[in-house]
């Protein structure tokens, strides 16, 4: 099953929460032609769905907390094989959340070939956040959520970063200036909004 994905090409996009991971991906797939995956999107589309497990994920994402990883894992791989036949690459956007998610990711699936590290300051993620929950309907888009779901961030999240930093695979776009600061790749050329 997992040879279908023997030689696809993966891009982890690791951001905190509200820091435009979305968004990013959405042009790089306009340009790229990349599928993109949300992992936190696979999970609200469970949770919409009403099934049992969609109701205890809904429980744990509302406190801002990690779903259990071989949940998420699981979730991603059949989308990916979904796509296998006609994907050129796969963004794996808000995965892994912490080291141990990546080094199952890898056993389980394959390595990446790039970490895109969308990189923006805590107040402007709070206040982009506050803003897109006044129409986005997320459950955790509320001030106290927020606070837990950044809390998580710097402490699980970030560490994921230096630790593929020790394969030079990671590439920075900062999302808190006009310009981009980094434009290292061809990958990472095509991210351009404005903060
Ligand atoms: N002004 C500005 N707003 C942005 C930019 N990128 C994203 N946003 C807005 O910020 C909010 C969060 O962006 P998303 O792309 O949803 O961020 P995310 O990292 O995927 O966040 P999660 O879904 O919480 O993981 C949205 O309302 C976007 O419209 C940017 O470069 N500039
Ligand atoms: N790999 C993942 C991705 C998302 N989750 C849960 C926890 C997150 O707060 C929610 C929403 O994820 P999403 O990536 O959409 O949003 P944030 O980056 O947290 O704002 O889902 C998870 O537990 N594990
Ligand atoms: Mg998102």
């Amino acid at each position: 099953m997992t040879d279908k994905l023997k030689d696809a090409k993966i891009v982890f996009v690791v951001g905190g929460p509200g820091s435009g991971k979305g968004t990013q991906c959405e042009k790089i797939v306009a340009k790229y032609g990349y599928t993109h995956l949300s992992s936190g999107d696979l999970l609200r589309a469970e949770v919409a769905s009403g099934s049992e497990r969609g109701k205890q994920l809904q429980a744990i994402m509302q406190k801002g907390e990690l779903v259990p990883l071989d949940t998420v894992l699981d979730m991603i791989k059949e989308a990916m094989i979904a796509k296998a036949d006609v994907s050129k690459g796969y963004l794996i956007d808000g995965y892994p959340r912490e080291v141990k998610q990546g080094e199952e990711f890898e056993k389980k699936i394959g390595a990446p070939a790039l970490l895109l590290y969308v990189d923006a300051k805590a107040e402007t993620m709070v206040k982009r956040l506050m803003k897109r929950g006044e129409t986005s309907g997320r459950a955790d888009d509320n001030e106290e959520t927020i606070k837990k779901r950044l809390d998580l961030y710097y402490k699980a999240t970030e560490p994921v970063i230096a630790y593929y930093e020790k394969c030079s695979i990671v590439r920075k776009v900062s999302r808190n200036t006009e310009r981009n600061m980094m434009l290292q790749s061809n990958m990472t050329s095509v991210l351009s909004l404005t903060p």
